[in-house]
């Protein structure tokens, strides 16, 4: 079934790894400033994707969009209709934690959810989304040798950016859940469901109950940091 009705590649266009940040501009950016002998394989409502090599490795890079009814879109087309093997969201979160600061970068080994996607799996319990374990070493691995900190734990993956319980990320922090962010759980199940491998790494952009944020030539500076790691772990 390809091209989708989302994605306008066609056969063999897109590599067997898939660095998918939420937004198509910083997988453009990505694609500018790492990747050589680039190809946009899609422009399909603007979610950009490209294709090129990083350090002679072949590597894709496409905006997954926000929310998981939209990465569960496009994941779910790169699985099982792209043959691809290994999608590595890079995103921004939240601090909710309170050792969790500004610039950190946090690793998802589990995706808990306010979410019901995986209702659609009629399983007789709760489905704990986790990290494929080998990409999560991994990065840690090359993030030690890169003298780059990372946390590596729970985080959450919400329906809502704007929640009108303002108790809720009190909630979660009881839980030890690290940061928010809206994807990964999503994306998890996916890759579970098609025999796949996914990693969710995050940068914290503000935090949750400080109120601090970083500005956007901040973002832009510290989001490199995670951006390496997803290429060299490709
Ligand atoms: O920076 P991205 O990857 O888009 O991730 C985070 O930012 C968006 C909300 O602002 C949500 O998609 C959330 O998951
Ligand atoms: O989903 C997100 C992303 C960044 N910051 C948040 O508070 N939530």
């Amino acid at each position: 079934m390809i091209p989708t009705p989302h994605n306008g590649a066609k056969s063999g266009d897109i590599a067997k790894t898939v660095l998918m940040p939420g937004d198509p501009l910083r997988a453009k950016f990505i694609a500018e400033t790492y990747l050589e002998d680039v190809v946009c394989f899609n422009t399909v409502r603007n979610m950009l994707g490209f294709t090129g090599t990083y350090k002679g490795k072949r590597v894709s890079v496409m905006g997954g969009g926000m929310g998981m009814p939209s990465i569960g879109i496009y994941s779910y087309e790169l699985y099982h209709f792209y043959d691809v093997d290994n999608i590595i969201r890079i995103g921004s979160a939240g601090g909710i934690a309170d050792d969790i600061k500004l610039r950190d970068i946090v690793i998802g080994m589990g995706a808990s959810t306010n979410s019901n996607f995986a209702a659609q799996y009629q399983l007789p319990g709760t489905f704990a989304p986790i990290a494929d374990f080998g990409l999560l070493r991994k990065a840690v691995e090359t993030a030690e040798k890169k003298n780059i900190k990372t946390v590596v734990g729970n985080i959450l993956s919400s329906d809502t950016f704007y929640d009108d319980n303002s108790n809720a990320n009190s909630l979660w922090r009881k839980m030890n859940i690290l940061a928010v962010e809206m994807e990964a759980a999503a994306l998890y199940m996916n890759a579970a469901r098609a025999g796949k491998k996914a990693l969710c790494i995050l940068t914290i952009s503000d935090h949750v109950f400080t109120g601090e944020s970083l500005s956007a030539e901040d973002r832009q500076l510290t989001f490199r940091d995670m951006m390496e790691i997803a290429l060299e772990i490709a």
